[in-house]
């Protein structure tokens, strides 16, 4: 729940400050780089542990990494998959409700109870435990690097269809899911919708991580002057697929705030939105683009 008090400052309800009365809040990301077994319920209990410590440590914004119920693997996503109202949903429900939290459930296998189709999907959930948002991961990993990592997502999951923003109070945040970074269109539509931050749960590998992960992440926050975030698991050595790690939130300047290994870790950055207009003033480049000549368009409304 939150409450405004007569000096114009918006508190949440366990009184971590969000917002002043200039618009210009600042508030806690924490980004969860969990382990991820094959035991699903231990994963999920593992994800309600941590997000418990984030929140004791003030956090107002918590993220999971991409797949954090199942194995990273296209042979289990129907094995582990959820619906709607499966057992993950509701643990992350109960989770948020009881930290009074903005929770981004990294992302799961879900299964669509009409179609019957896997999706790689975020569902989000707001500080009484409700689903406000879910993100299907829009660009399917599809890759093959010739002696080095060949996945295919598509062979399993389908593709989502749609932008997801979800207003959390102090700012709009848009949610992509891994390989979506790669696709600076879906940025600039968060930013052209008014998002400050986005938020990727994701899981790059020890051939991708090394070279783009950090490169995409400082550019899509310099090309859209916003926070971005990214969440992975942590790196298990019995695991067929290798994350890289490396959960980073980068500022609006490009700046890496916060960052680490490839252990399990929870990271933190206080996000300053004064930072946003600061920059976007000093460095006008989102009012000087020029729509007579180019223009991009959010298709999917
Ligand atoms: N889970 C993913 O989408 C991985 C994306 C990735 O590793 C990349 O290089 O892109």
């Amino acid at each position: 729940m939150i409450r405004y008090l007569s000096n114009n400052i918006l508190f949440s309800s366990s009184n971590k400050i969000i917002m002043n009365n200039n618009n210009k809040g600042i508030f806690k990301f924490a980004g969860i780089q969990m382990m991820v077994g094959s035991d699903k319920k231990k994963n999920i209990e593992n994800a309600q542990k941590l997000i418990d410590e984030a929140s004791r440590n003030n956090a107002n914004l918590v993220s999971l990494p991409e797949c954090f119920n199942c194995p990273y693997s296209t042979s289990v996503f129907n094995e582990y998959s959820d619906g709607c109202k499966g057992e993950t949903i509701k643990a992350l429900s109960e989770s948020a409700k009881k930290n009074k939290i903005w929770l981004i459930g990294g992302s799961i296998p879900e299964k669509d109870d009409d179609s019957g189709k896997i999706y790689n999907t975020s569902f989000i959930f707001n500080p009484d435990g409700l689903v406000v948002g879910k993100h299907r991961k829009i660009h399917l990993f599809d890759i093959d690097i010739k002696d080095k990592i060949r996945f295919k997502e598509s062979e399993t999951l389908s593709p989502g269809h749609s932008l997801t923003i979800v207003d959390i109070g102090y700012c709009k945040i848009g949610v992509g899911i891994c390989y979506d970074i790669r696709f600076p269109e879906l940025a600039m539509l968060y930013q052209q919708e008014g998002c400050k931050m986005i938020v990727y749960p994701g899981a790059f590998n020890m051939t991708t991580g090394p070279a783009h992960w950090e490169l995409l992440q400082r550019s899509r926050a310099v090309d859209n002057q916003l926070y971005i975030a990214t969440v992975s698991p942590c790196r298990n050595p019995d695991s067929s697929y290798t994350a890289w790690g490396h959960s980073t939130v980068v500022s609006p300047w490009g700046e890496v705030l916060t960052t680490t290994d490839h252990q399990e870790s929870i990271i933190y950055s206080d996000i300053d939105l004064s930072k946003i207009d600061e920059i976007r003033s000093s460095i006008p480049v989102l009012q000087q683009k020029r729509s007579d000549i180019y223009q991009i368009l959010n298709k999917s409304k």
